[in-house]
Protein backbone atom coordinates (compact mmCIF):
# COMPACT_ATOMS: atom_id res chain seq x y z
CA UNK A 1 0.00 0.00 0.00
CA UNK A 2 1.19 3.44 -1.15
CA UNK A 3 2.05 5.93 1.47
CA UNK A 4 3.09 9.60 1.97
CA UNK A 5 4.79 10.61 5.68
CA UNK A 6 4.11 13.91 6.04
CA UNK A 7 3.76 16.53 8.71
CA UNK A 8 2.29 19.79 9.92
CA UNK A 9 5.13 21.66 12.29
CA UNK A 10 5.73 18.15 13.19
CA UNK A 11 2.56 16.66 14.02
CA UNK A 12 3.48 13.90 11.73
CA UNK A 13 0.61 11.41 10.13
CA UNK A 14 1.15 8.49 7.56
CA UNK A 15 -1.66 10.06 4.13
CA UNK A 16 -2.79 7.53 2.32
CA UNK A 17 -4.87 8.49 -1.03
CA UNK A 18 -8.31 6.62 -0.96
CA UNK A 19 -9.73 8.69 -3.53
CA UNK A 20 -10.21 5.37 -5.69
CA UNK A 21 -10.18 2.30 -2.54
CA UNK A 22 -10.21 2.34 0.85
CA UNK A 23 -8.15 -0.39 2.95
CA UNK A 24 -10.09 -2.22 5.43
CA UNK A 25 -10.00 -2.37 9.15
CA UNK A 26 -8.80 0.97 9.63
CA UNK A 27 -8.05 1.19 13.48
CA UNK A 28 -6.07 -1.69 13.35
CA UNK A 29 -4.27 -0.46 10.45
CA UNK A 30 -3.56 3.20 12.06
CA UNK A 31 -2.20 1.20 15.29
CA UNK A 32 0.50 -0.99 13.08
CA UNK A 33 1.45 1.77 10.94
CA UNK A 34 1.95 4.51 13.70
CA UNK A 35 4.08 2.02 15.40
CA UNK A 36 7.44 4.44 15.68
CA UNK A 37 9.50 0.85 16.31
CA UNK A 38 7.59 -1.96 14.12
CA UNK A 39 5.35 0.47 11.56
CA UNK A 40 6.02 3.65 9.95
CA UNK A 41 5.88 6.08 12.76
CA UNK A 42 3.40 9.32 13.28
CA UNK A 43 0.54 10.55 15.35
CA UNK A 44 -1.94 8.26 13.25
CA UNK A 45 -2.71 7.43 10.13
CA UNK A 46 -5.42 10.19 7.54
CA UNK A 47 -7.15 9.41 4.71
CA UNK A 48 -7.74 11.47 1.04
CA UNK A 49 -11.45 10.44 0.18
CA UNK A 50 -13.80 11.80 -2.23
CA UNK A 51 -16.43 13.79 -1.46
CA UNK A 52 -19.82 14.39 -2.65
CA UNK A 53 -20.16 17.70 -0.42
CA UNK A 54 -16.55 19.27 -1.05
CA UNK A 55 -13.64 18.91 -3.39
CA UNK A 56 -12.15 15.94 -0.49
CA UNK A 57 -12.88 14.53 2.26
CA UNK A 58 -10.26 14.07 5.16
CA UNK A 59 -10.50 11.04 8.01
CA UNK A 60 -8.16 11.07 10.84
CA UNK A 61 -7.29 8.02 13.01
CA UNK A 62 -5.06 8.23 16.03
CA UNK A 63 -2.08 5.82 17.08
CA UNK A 64 -4.46 4.49 19.57
CA UNK A 65 -6.78 3.40 16.64
CA UNK A 66 -9.48 5.76 17.53
CA UNK A 67 -11.24 8.16 14.99
CA UNK A 68 -11.11 11.88 15.28
CA UNK A 69 -13.25 14.02 13.69
CA UNK A 70 -10.97 16.54 13.24
CA UNK A 71 -7.20 17.41 12.85
CA UNK A 72 -6.01 21.22 12.41
CA UNK A 73 -2.08 20.23 11.39
CA UNK A 74 -3.73 17.14 9.24
CA UNK A 75 -6.12 19.38 7.53
CA UNK A 76 -3.09 21.63 6.19
CA UNK A 77 -0.97 18.45 5.18
CA UNK A 78 -4.18 17.36 3.34
CA UNK A 79 -4.05 20.47 1.16
CA UNK A 80 -0.95 20.31 0.24
CA UNK A 81 -1.29 16.70 -0.80
CA UNK A 82 -4.05 17.03 -2.90
CA UNK A 83 -2.07 20.41 -4.97
CA UNK A 84 1.25 18.84 -4.99
CA UNK A 85 -0.01 15.33 -6.21
CA UNK A 86 -1.89 17.03 -8.80
CA UNK A 87 -5.59 15.81 -7.81
CA UNK A 88 -6.24 19.82 -7.43
CA UNK A 89 -5.17 23.13 -8.87
CA UNK A 90 -7.60 25.23 -7.23
CA UNK A 91 -6.19 27.31 -4.27
CA UNK A 92 -8.84 27.29 -2.38
CA UNK A 93 -10.43 23.60 -1.51
CA UNK A 94 -13.22 22.72 0.70
CA UNK A 95 -12.78 19.78 2.90
CA UNK A 96 -15.61 17.33 4.30
CA UNK A 97 -14.22 16.38 7.89
CA UNK A 98 -16.80 14.26 10.16
CA UNK A 99 -16.15 18.16 11.81
CA UNK A 100 -18.14 19.84 9.11
CA UNK A 101 -16.60 21.31 5.65
CA UNK A 102 -13.26 23.11 6.13
CA UNK A 103 -11.90 25.38 3.70
CA UNK A 104 -8.32 25.76 2.85
CA UNK A 105 -6.51 28.62 1.14
CA UNK A 106 -2.91 27.48 0.25
CA UNK A 107 0.10 29.44 -0.15
CA UNK A 108 1.87 28.17 -3.28
CA UNK A 109 5.34 29.21 -3.41
CA UNK A 110 7.36 27.58 -6.48
CA UNK A 111 4.66 24.84 -7.71
CA UNK A 112 4.43 23.65 -4.22
CA UNK A 113 2.38 24.63 -1.10
CA UNK A 114 4.34 25.39 1.40
CA UNK A 115 1.73 26.92 4.16
CA UNK A 116 -1.81 26.92 4.56
CA UNK A 117 -4.58 29.01 6.52
CA UNK A 118 -7.35 26.94 7.38
CA UNK A 119 -11.00 28.43 8.22
CA UNK A 120 -11.75 26.17 11.45
CA UNK A 121 -14.99 27.34 11.36
CA UNK A 122 -16.78 28.63 15.07
CA UNK A 123 -15.22 27.52 18.32
CA UNK A 124 -18.16 25.81 20.72
CA UNK A 125 -17.77 26.53 24.06
CA UNK A 126 -21.40 24.60 25.11
CA UNK A 127 -20.83 21.82 27.68
CA UNK A 128 -23.45 20.00 25.96
CA UNK A 129 -21.77 19.97 22.74
CA UNK A 130 -18.25 19.77 23.25
CA UNK A 131 -19.47 17.41 25.68
CA UNK A 132 -17.98 17.48 29.11
CA UNK A 133 -20.08 17.33 31.75
CA UNK A 134 -20.32 20.40 34.02
CA UNK A 135 -23.02 22.35 35.88
CA UNK A 136 -22.90 25.63 34.04
CA UNK A 137 -23.76 26.34 30.74
CA UNK A 138 -19.91 26.64 29.85
CA UNK A 139 -16.74 25.12 31.46
CA UNK A 140 -14.61 28.41 31.97
CA UNK A 141 -11.68 28.35 34.70
CA UNK A 142 -13.56 25.73 36.35
CA UNK A 143 -11.55 23.98 39.04
CA UNK A 144 -10.43 20.70 38.69
CA UNK A 145 -8.96 18.19 41.29
CA UNK A 146 -5.93 16.08 39.80
CA UNK A 147 -3.04 13.70 41.82
CA UNK A 148 -1.14 17.10 41.04
CA UNK A 149 -3.61 19.36 43.25
CA UNK A 150 -6.16 21.57 41.64
CA UNK A 151 -5.86 22.99 38.19
CA UNK A 152 -8.08 25.66 36.53
CA UNK A 153 -9.66 24.11 33.34
CA UNK A 154 -11.43 25.93 30.18
CA UNK A 155 -13.02 23.62 27.65
CA UNK A 156 -13.38 24.26 24.26
CA UNK A 157 -14.32 21.88 21.17
CA UNK A 158 -12.91 22.82 17.75
CA UNK A 159 -14.99 20.03 16.23
CA UNK A 160 -13.12 17.58 19.28
CA UNK A 161 -12.84 18.36 22.51
CA UNK A 162 -10.00 20.18 24.22
CA UNK A 163 -9.50 21.05 27.82
CA UNK A 164 -7.05 24.14 27.90
CA UNK A 165 -4.91 25.07 31.18
CA UNK A 166 -3.56 27.54 31.86
CA UNK A 167 -0.04 28.00 33.98
CA UNK A 168 2.22 30.28 35.02
CA UNK A 169 5.19 28.48 33.56
CA UNK A 170 5.43 25.57 31.92
CA UNK A 171 8.62 24.29 33.26
CA UNK A 172 7.31 22.23 36.04
CA UNK A 173 4.16 20.49 34.49
CA UNK A 174 4.14 16.67 34.26
CA UNK A 175 2.48 17.47 30.26
CA UNK A 176 2.74 13.17 30.28
CA UNK A 177 1.12 12.71 34.28
CA UNK A 178 -1.26 15.11 34.29
CA UNK A 179 -2.39 14.72 30.78
CA UNK A 180 -3.07 11.28 30.83
CA UNK A 181 -4.96 11.84 33.85
CA UNK A 182 -7.39 14.74 32.26
CA UNK A 183 -7.51 13.29 29.06
CA UNK A 184 -9.63 10.39 30.72
CA UNK A 185 -11.12 12.40 33.25
CA UNK A 186 -15.15 11.30 33.92
CA UNK A 187 -15.91 14.61 32.38
CA UNK A 188 -15.30 13.96 29.04
CA UNK A 189 -18.11 11.40 28.09
CA UNK A 190 -15.75 10.91 24.58
CA UNK A 191 -12.25 11.53 26.43
CA UNK A 192 -10.69 15.30 25.32
CA UNK A 193 -6.97 16.33 24.07
CA UNK A 194 -5.65 18.59 27.22
CA UNK A 195 -3.72 21.66 26.32
CA UNK A 196 -0.96 23.25 29.37
CA UNK A 197 -0.33 26.85 28.15
CA UNK A 198 1.78 29.61 29.44
CA UNK A 199 0.82 33.45 28.28
CA UNK A 200 3.96 35.53 27.46
CA UNK A 201 2.15 38.20 25.82
CA UNK A 202 -1.61 39.35 25.02
CA UNK A 203 -0.20 37.73 21.10
CA UNK A 204 1.61 34.64 22.32
CA UNK A 205 1.14 31.90 23.97
CA UNK A 206 3.93 28.53 24.57
CA UNK A 207 1.79 25.21 24.60
CA UNK A 208 2.30 21.42 25.27
CA UNK A 209 -0.51 19.73 24.74
CA UNK A 210 -1.35 15.88 25.23
CA UNK A 211 -3.83 14.38 22.74
CA UNK A 212 -6.49 12.37 22.95
CA UNK A 213 -5.32 8.35 21.74
CA UNK A 214 -1.72 9.76 20.70
CA UNK A 215 0.05 11.09 23.69
CA UNK A 216 2.33 13.97 23.78
CA UNK A 217 2.47 15.38 20.34
CA UNK A 218 4.62 18.31 18.75
CA UNK A 219 1.98 19.96 17.75
CA UNK A 220 -2.11 20.33 17.62
CA UNK A 221 -3.56 22.62 15.21
CA UNK A 222 -6.90 22.48 16.92
CA UNK A 223 -5.06 22.79 20.16
CA UNK A 224 -3.77 25.54 19.39
CA UNK A 225 -7.27 26.93 17.99
CA UNK A 226 -8.85 25.81 21.29
CA UNK A 227 -6.08 27.57 23.46
CA UNK A 228 -6.25 30.94 22.08
CA UNK A 229 -9.88 30.96 21.77
CA UNK A 230 -9.99 29.72 26.08
CA UNK A 231 -7.38 32.75 26.18
CA UNK A 232 -9.46 35.34 24.60
CA UNK A 233 -12.33 34.30 26.53
CA UNK A 234 -10.47 34.66 29.98
CA UNK A 235 -9.48 37.93 29.13
CA UNK A 236 -5.96 36.63 28.55
CA UNK A 237 -5.02 37.54 25.30
CA UNK A 238 -6.81 39.88 21.79
CA UNK A 239 -8.15 38.34 18.64
CA UNK A 240 -4.42 37.39 17.08
CA UNK A 241 -1.89 35.59 18.76
CA UNK A 242 1.10 33.41 17.54
CA UNK A 243 0.89 29.78 19.37
CA UNK A 244 4.31 28.37 20.56
CA UNK A 245 4.53 24.73 20.22
CA UNK A 246 7.18 22.18 20.50
CA UNK A 247 7.43 21.87 16.71
CA UNK A 248 7.18 25.08 15.45
CA UNK A 249 4.47 27.91 15.77
CA UNK A 250 0.98 28.50 14.21
CA UNK A 251 -0.91 31.74 13.37
CA UNK A 252 -4.34 31.85 14.79
CA UNK A 253 -6.93 34.45 14.10
CA UNK A 254 -10.34 35.07 15.57
CA UNK A 255 -11.85 37.36 12.76
CA UNK A 256 -14.93 39.51 14.83
CA UNK A 257 -17.10 39.68 11.86
CA UNK A 258 -18.20 36.00 11.92
CA UNK A 259 -16.67 34.26 14.78
CA UNK A 260 -14.53 31.79 13.06
CA UNK A 261 -11.33 30.98 13.65
CA UNK A 262 -8.31 31.02 11.15
CA UNK A 263 -5.26 29.02 11.38
CA UNK A 264 -1.85 29.29 9.58
CA UNK A 265 0.94 27.30 9.91
CA UNK A 266 3.61 24.65 7.57
CA UNK A 267 2.89 21.75 6.08
CA UNK A 268 5.58 19.17 5.02
CA UNK A 269 6.32 16.40 3.44
CA UNK A 270 8.52 13.76 4.49
CA UNK A 271 9.25 10.69 2.40
CA UNK A 272 6.92 8.70 -0.11
CA UNK A 273 7.16 4.47 0.95
CA UNK A 274 4.93 0.94 0.34
CA UNK A 275 3.93 -0.48 3.15
CA UNK A 276 3.30 -4.34 3.57
CA UNK A 277 0.75 -4.57 5.80
CA UNK A 278 1.41 -6.55 9.26
CA UNK A 279 -2.25 -7.93 9.85
N1 LIG B 1 -3.26 16.66 15.97
C1 LIG B 1 -4.54 17.08 15.60
C2 LIG B 1 -5.72 16.52 16.33
C3 LIG B 1 -5.85 15.02 16.13
C4 LIG B 1 -7.08 14.39 16.76
C5 LIG B 1 -7.08 14.41 18.26
N2 LIG B 1 -6.03 13.62 18.84
C6 LIG B 1 -8.46 13.93 18.77
O1 LIG B 1 -8.59 12.74 19.10
O2 LIG B 1 -9.37 14.73 18.81
C7 LIG B 1 -4.63 18.54 15.25
O3 LIG B 1 -3.63 19.07 14.72
O4 LIG B 1 -5.68 19.15 15.42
Amino acid sequence: MKFTKMHGISNDYIYINCMEVTPERLSELSIEMSDRHTGVGGDGIILICPSEVADFKMRIFNADGSEAKMCGNGSRCVGKYVYDYGLTDKNVVTLETLAGIKTLHLHVNKGKVDSVTVDMGEPVTSVREIPVIYNNEMMVNAPVDTSCGVVEMTAVSMGNPHGVVFVDSLDNVDVHGLGRELEIHPMWPDRANIEFAQINSPSEITMRVWERGSGETMACGTGACATAVAAALTGRTGDRVTVHLLGGDLEIYRNPDDSHIYMTGGATTVFEGVYERQS
